[in-house]
């Protein structure tokens, strides 16, 4: 019932801010134009598709504005006027009953919020969509914010995210865009995601992890998980007193360093794919703040750890290198790249994969260096080896969309930033390290126990593998052996095909050499016939028996 009633609410929206419109109809059957038609009583108003369209997100609540807010981050499935007013989307959502909040915190932790903090604020910090942050004190004096998991979300979520799905379905069937824009992919994302994030857990564990990697960094603070007080739907992290990212005014007024500022940003975001192989993969601006402290050089800091990436050794290494013969403009390099990588497959054409590549990248490479979009350019390219049937991971599409994030709030803060003035030394450095004795020396460290480990069944393993290897020469030498019988038997076709003709040649020749005495009725005795046509059918004769 509850399901019938949100679908009727999608529907009702749907149709008042007319997102018929935003459907090509040419593509509807029949009865679904049918269905349609009345719509159009419906005034449009002097509204942009793309503000109809968040004012229905908003409308729809959190989890369509979560959405709304994650295909504002793909500019690849998404124009550029929807991008706009989907990335003013916020999640300002109305603070659940504090009672219930206390609830679920004492529920989890096993004792009341009176006990389990010396103060503990009632009014809520800040609210979002999934959860909701309120600040207190620990016994200790230390201060910190209490998250917890909105209650009842998971159904919320479950049930949403159903109706997406069917509404992706009927897009990517009747859209004209629908296979490009792969809604129904798109939807499966967010909902994988979404349900991620209900893991306050998993959150404190990341946020671990990155305040280990970042532990005395003057780049980046990540606030400390007080874990005795952390369970799957509550989470006591360190609270922190920095200045939003987006308050940039404030960040002027304080004289902050703004072109550090921004180089900065870049610098983490490399400084985590490639060095720490661990990336907050959300840093959207709402996420991200700065520390009063030295705003010449200023430090960042990050909240929300619930998405994270990482790639694996190989993904980082041909990145890299990539990026690096893309800015030098070897496209050769990059399609050769692609196929030692793996990411196209073996039979792929050079030729033809580094002459695609050529034609998205000359024109984003005439541009000025610091209007170049580093996300801009990795996403031409990943869209174009999709042509060559590259299958991008998701691991991979979380880092472009990061980046995106990074160079936008970057250029924010210094629109001059050019971001390859930072990125390039440190992926020369990188490659450089990555095979110095000492990185050497590191993973022979690192991986040397595991290696001894695996010592003993080496020559086990030689062993099988000389077994293969001779599995494998039987098998050769027998494809080689039926090869040969094929070739054998084709020929020997080919010489019955040629025998068949000549001999209905003679046959045909004597039978026009007669064709004169037979109209003459002397054929009867033989005496007529001439020696060439006995001597043509005869040879007839004997190459349709040689042919047996
Ligand atoms: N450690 C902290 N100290 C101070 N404020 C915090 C802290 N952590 C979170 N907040 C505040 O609470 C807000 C919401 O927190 P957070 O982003 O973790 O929640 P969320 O539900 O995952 O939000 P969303 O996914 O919509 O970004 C933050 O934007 C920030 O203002």
């Amino acid at each position: 019932m509850t399901s019938l009633l949100r679908l009727l609410t999608i529907l009702f929206t749907f149709a008042r801010y007319r997102l018929d419109l935003l459907i090509a109809k040419g593509n509807l059957p029949w009865w679904l134009r049918l269905l349609l038609a009345p719509l159009a009583l419906i005034p449009a108003g002097k509204r942009s598709r793309g503000e109809r369209l968040r004012l229905a997100f908003e409308g729809l609540g959190p989890i369509f504005i979560k959405f709304g807010q994650l295909l504002s981050t793909r500019p690849d499935l998404m124009p550029p006027d929807i991008i706009a007013e989907l990335s003013a989307l916020q999640d300002r959502v109305p603070p659940f009953d504090k009672t219930k909040f206390c609830a679920l915190v004492e529920h989890s932790l096993g004792d009341s919020v009176d006990n389990l903090f010396q103060q503990f604020d009632r009014e809520p910090l800040a609210s979002a969509s999934v959860a909701q942050v309120h600040a207190a004190v620990l016994h200790d004096g230390r201060e910190v914010v209490v998250k917890a998991i909105r209650p009842g979300i998971e159904k919320v979520i479950e049930q949403d995210t159903r109706l997406l799905h069917v509404i992706a379905q009927v897009v990517e069937r009747y859209s004209a865009d629908g296979k490009r824009l792969r809604p129904v992919e798109v939807v499966d994302d967010y909902r994988t995601t979404i349900f991620d994030e209900l893991d306050l857990q998993r959150e404190a564990a990341n946020a671990s992890q990155l305040r280990r990697n970042f532990l005395h960094s003057p780049l980046l603070y990540i606030p400390e998980v007080i874990w005795d007080y952390t369970r799957h739907k509550v989470l006591v992290l360190e609270r922190i007193s920095g200045i939003p990212v987006t308050n940039i005014e404030q960040l002027q007024a304080q004289n902050t360093d703004m072109k550090k500022l921004a180089e900065r940003g870049v610098e983490i975001f490399f400084t985590q794919v490639f060095e720490h192989n661990f990336f907050h993969a959300d840093m959207h601006p709402g996420n991200i703040f700065v520390s009063r402290a030295h705003p010449d050089q200023p430090q960042y800091i990050a909240v929300d750890m619930a998405i994270v990436g990482s790639l694996n050794r190989a993904d980082q290494y041909y990145l890299a290198r990539n990026m690096l013969a893309m800015f030098r403009r070897d496209y050769r390099q990059v399609a050769e790249l692609h196929v030692q990588s793996g990411w196209v497959p073996e039979h792929t054409r050079i030729e033809e994969l580094e002459a695609a590549v050529r034609t998205v990248c000359e024109p984003i490479f005439e541009k000025p260096l610091k209007e170049i979009s580093f996300g801009h350019v990795l996403l031409s390219l990943f869209r174009t080896a999709r042509r060559f049937n590259m299958e991008v991971q998701p691991q991979l599409v979380l880092l472009q969309k990061t980046l995106l994030n990074i160079e936008g709030l970057g250029r924010q803060l210094y629109p001059d930033l050019n971001l390859w003035a930072t990125a390039h030394p440190f992926l020369e450095r990188w490659l450089k390290n990555r095979f110095h004795p000492k990185t050497l020396w590191q993973d022979l460290k690192r991986y040397g126990p595991e290696w001894m480990e695996k010592f003993p069944e080496v020559p086990h393993l030689i062993f099988n593998g000389l077994q293969q290897v001779q599995h494998l020469d039987g098998l050769r030498d027998e494809l080689q052996r039926s090869r040969e019988l094929a070739q054998k038997r084709e020929r020997r076709a080919s010489v019955r095909r040629r025998l068949l003709l000549a001999a209905t040649a003679c046959i045909a020749g004597s039978v026009l050499l007669v064709w004169p005495e037979l109209t003459h009725q002397v054929v009867k005795s033989g005496q007529h016939i001439p020696p060439a046509a006995w001597v043509l059918g005869g040879a007839g004769l004997l190459l349709l028996a040689l042919r047996r």
